[in-house]
């Protein structure tokens, strides 16, 4: 099964209050360097990436496979479901332009899962104690965090799964942060791979440092 990488790049860095996929991390901008871990992936065809034209030109053109563009949308789903419509492979796998760190043998594996389930992403354990509070930031309950993880990117779908799964999100106007809340939806189980390594989301400044610091 072949499969296309969406990389979500249209986002506006509120939090970081600069452009966060053009920040360099070690020489490589946040951006290209998760377009490069797809280019890199055995089983990857074509990378879309969903952003502005100059942040698309910022990238470069040597690229080893076929780099596409597509606008981005106002929220996070509508630039998946942008990118969706250019989507010709059986597989599609989505990725966060602002996780940098995912290296390509670990795609390889939630490839992998995908084909075999139908539906997978790398996703994190949770390992700490757990506390609802009230909204004045007072600790009311604990929460088991027995069989609770952390969503990270990519999220690798069947294509026809992903597409009916945003349809019924269109349907019902509901607003989904990632496309393993747009899939519940419609039934759909999908299986959990435990990210090897960190695979953050660069947000706020301090994620740059972080960063750089773990690629020494
Ligand atoms: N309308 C949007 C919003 C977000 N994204 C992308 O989705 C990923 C995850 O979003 P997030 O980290 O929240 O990025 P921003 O939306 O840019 O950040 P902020 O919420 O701080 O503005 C990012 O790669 C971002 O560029 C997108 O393509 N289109
Ligand atoms: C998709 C995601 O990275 C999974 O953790 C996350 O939901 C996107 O973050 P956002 O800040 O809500 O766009």
């Amino acid at each position: 099964m072949r499969c296309a990488a969406i990389i979500v790049a249209a986002g506006s860095s509120r939090r970081m209050g600069f452009d966060k996929l053009a920040a360099e991390i070690r020489g490589s901008s946040v951006l290209r360097r998760s377009v490069d871990a797809f280019m890199a992936t055995e089983g990857i065809t074509r990378v879309i990436v969903v952003a502005p034209e100059d942040r698309f030109a910022s990238l470069g053109s040597d690229f080893p496979k076929p780099l596409l563009r597509m606008d981005g949308g106002k929220e996070r789903q509508n630039s998946v479901e942008n990118g969706l419509s250019l989507v010709m492979e059986e597989l599609v796998a989505v990725h966060d332009g602002a996780r940098p760190l995912v290296k390509p043998e670990t795609i390889a594996a939630c490839i992998l899962a995908a084909r075999e389930h139908g539906a997978a992403t790398l996703a994190r354990q949770v390992t700490e104690t757990i506390k609802r509070s009230d909204a004045d930031a007072f600790s009311r309950e604990s929460v088991s965090r027995e069989n609770l993880w952390f969503m990270e990117t990519p999220q690798i779908f069947r294509s026809d799964l992903l597409r009916e799964a945003y349809a019924e999100v269109s349907k019902r106007e509901l607003v989904v942060t990632d496309e393993v809340s747009a899939v519940e939806t419609i039934g759909i189980p999908v299986k959990l791979i435990a990210s090897p390594s960190p695979n953050l989301k660069i947000t706020v400044p301090a994620d740059i440092e972080l960063a750089e610091a773990l690629l020494k």
